[in-house]
Formats: structure tokens, C-alpha cells, sequence
């Protein structure tokens, strides 16, 4: 049998009621790209677990490792204790092998009732009703929601595998918990968002109650190359929470930073200062000009800033890069 993967891109969805394994595990086809795994008995759950990859249809090591996750549990190798519902997000960018094909996708999140119409606003819209149903059906009593976004990142990084944790809503404050659990995954830092940028983590966080979270895993290849992409410890910890372990935080294990300055190209004559391959976290010295755009100047005024995500090859009005410090422990 072909994988969900392959399946997928090849444009063979078979959406259907959903059916029982032999081992008791409920599955799903819920539309292109998105199937639900469900314990026998999921009232003693301890977990609503959404796993999202390919949202940029370029980053496809995570879409590889949440194929190998959906096989493991199709074969009955793997047998869920928690409900989980993974979803490969850009379809038809991903058979292209390019970001994305009209709009960036992880800025079409949040957008009711503006609602675009091109292909990845409509895509946004449709997902965001999947994770509202999934997290929306639980039985039970009211358990851990989670979602994890897995990227990959344009540059190279100093950081190899990080974490951004969304602005939380007003009165809310970061999960620390859950950010100390991302130790056990290989992620060693976490940005901490100042603002609300329309990202699918942040609409798991914010209209779902969901600790919600973008995962970057090392660099952006096509499919089948990404043999320098080591998600060993993600993939062991994904089964481990799949399977209901409920494993105690890493404390100290993640480097917090905030997120000081968002760089957002406001024309077309917005152009980096710094080399446009620079890796993330490359630290910045203070009075250092970035980027420049007409008469505006990004000086650095903080002290310990890094860059993370320079590109001036964004659309106008969208994020050109990130200049982080460090979290002060509150
Ligand atoms: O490497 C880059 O420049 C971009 C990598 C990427 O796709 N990052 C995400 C982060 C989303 C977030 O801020 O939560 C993105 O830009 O969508
Ligand atoms: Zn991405």
C-alpha cells in the first residue's frame, strides 16, 4: 500500500466515515491531507494532540517524519492513548516543491471574516474548521490540548531546532511547562512572540486554547534530501505522547529569547543591509543598520540581539526578519 503521503500527492483522497483497526485505534480521512487517530477508549485520555506539517510546501523533512508517525499507527506498530490529528498543510505546493503558490499560508490564519480567496486562504480557512472540530469533540473531562507546527528554515541556523511560542491572548502568559517539554525533543530555544502574527500556531493558540507552538527543524530541502535533518528524538517523543506517556519537563533545557523588534518590508526598495544569508541567530552589534527601506532604518538599539528569519523576498507588508534577545526569567 502507498503511504498517506503518497496518497495524497498523487491526489487520491478517500475521505470516508471513519472505521475501526483491529487493535481498537478509530481513523479518519477528514479531507485532503488531514486524518484523526482515536484510542478505543478516549474518555481516559490525557491528550488532544495536533500535528501540522508542509504548511510551506518547500520544508519537507517534518511532512517525511509525520508520514513514517501515520504509518506506524496504520500498521498498528504504534497505538494511540491520545486523540491525534495530523494535518499536511500546502497539498498543491508541496507537489510543486515550492513555498507556497499565491500567498504565504502561515499568514492566512486568523483571518474570519476576511476570509481571501485564493488557494492557501481557502486551505487556511478549511483547516482552521478541522482543528476548531478536533479540539471542539473531545468527550471526557477537559484534557492537555496541544499543537505542534513543524518547519524547516530558509538559512542555516545557530540554533538548530527551535520553537516559536505565539503572543498569548490578553490575561494569558507563555506554557512554560510546555515549553520546558520541548527539551525532550531536541529543541534547544524558544522565541517568545511580542505580537500577533496570523500563523496556524497562533490560531491553535488563540481560538482553540491549544499550547500551541512552530517547531523549525534544521534547513529547507525537497523530499528525499534531507538526510541532514536529525528528527530522531522528535519522532521518539511524538510516539512517546501518542501512546500517552506524559513525560516530566526538561527545566533549564530551553533557551528562552523575546522577540524585541518584527522588521516588516514596507516597499519594494526594502533591502537588508546584512548579507540575506546570514544564519538565525547571528548576533547583531549595537548601532549596526540592518535593513533600510526609503528613509526608514533598522538600527540595532538592543544589547545581545540575533536575527532570526532575515528575507527581504517577502511580500509588502509581511515580515522581513526578527531581531530577538534574550528572555529575562520572569
Ligand atoms: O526561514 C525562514 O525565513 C522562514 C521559516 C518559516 O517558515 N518560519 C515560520 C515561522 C512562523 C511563526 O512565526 O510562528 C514562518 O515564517 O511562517
Ligand atoms: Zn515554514
Amino acid at each position: 500500500m502507498n503511504s498517506f503521503l503518497a496518497e495524497t500527492l498523487a491526489g487520491r483522497t478517500a475521505i470516508a466515515l471513519p472505521y475501526c483497526q483491529a487493535n481498537g485505534t478509530h481513523v479518519q480521512v477528514l479531507d485532503e491531507g488531514v486524518i484523526r487517530f482515536e484510542p478505543r477508549d478516549p474518555d481516559g485520555r490525557e491528550l488532544d494532540l495536533v500535528v501540522s506539517c508542509g504548511v510551506h510546501g518547500n520544508e519537507t523533512a517534518p511532512v517525511e517524519l509525520v508520514d513514517r508517525l501515520i504509518a506506524k499507527l496504520l500498521c498498528g506498530e504504534l497505538r494511540p492513548k491520545a486523540r491525534v490529528l495530523f494535518v499536511i498543510g500546502n497539498i498543491e505546493a508541496l507537489r510543486r516543491g515550492i513555498r507556497y503558490v499565491d500567498e504565504d499560508m502561515n499568514r492566512q490564519f486568523c483571518r474570519v471574516p476576511d476570509v481571501g480567496d485564493g488557494p492557501e486562504a481557502r486551505r487556511a480557512a478549511m483547516l482552521e474548521m478541522q482543528l476548531a472540530r478536533f479540539f471542539a469533540q473531545a468527550g471526557g473531562e477537559p484534557v492537555q490540548r496541544v499543537h505542534y507546527d513543524l518547519h524547516t528554515a530558509i538559512h542555516g541556523s545557530l540554533i538548530e531546532k527551535f520553537a516559536i511560542h505565539p503572543q498569548p491572548a490578553p490575561g494569558k502568559d507563555f506554557d512554560r511547562t510546555e515549553i520546558a517539554r520541548l527539551g525532550l525533543a531536541g529543541v534547544s530555544a524558544v522565541l517568545l512572540q511580542s505580537a500577533a502574527a496570523p500563523t496556524f500556531s497562533l490560531f491553535s493558540s488563540r481560538y482553540c486554547q491549544a499550547s500551541a507552538f512552530t517547531i523549525e527543524l534544521g534547513r529547507a530541502m525537497p523530499f528525499g534530501q534531507n538526510q541532514q535533518v536529525d528528527l530522531s528524538q522528535l519522532e521518539a517523543y511524538l510516539c512517546g505522547l501518542i501512546e500517552g506517556e506524559q513525560p516530566a519537563p526538561m527545566e533549564e533545557s530551553v533557551v528562552a529569547y523575546r522577540v524585541a523588534r518584527e522588521i516588516v518590508k514596507q516597499t519594494e526598495a526594502f533591502r537588508l543591509t546584512i548579507d540575506g544569508e546570514t544564519d538565525n541567530f547571528t548576533p547583531l552589534a549595537q548601532g549596526m543598520t540592518i535593513a533600510e527601506d526609503g528613509e526608514t532604518r533598522w538600527v540595532i538599539d538592543e544589547q545581545d540581539a540575533r536575527i532570526v528569519f532575515p528575507n527581504p523576498n517577502v511580500a509588502v507588508g509581511q515580515r522581513a526578519g526578527l531581531i530577538v534577545v534574550p528572555a529575562t526569567p520572569d
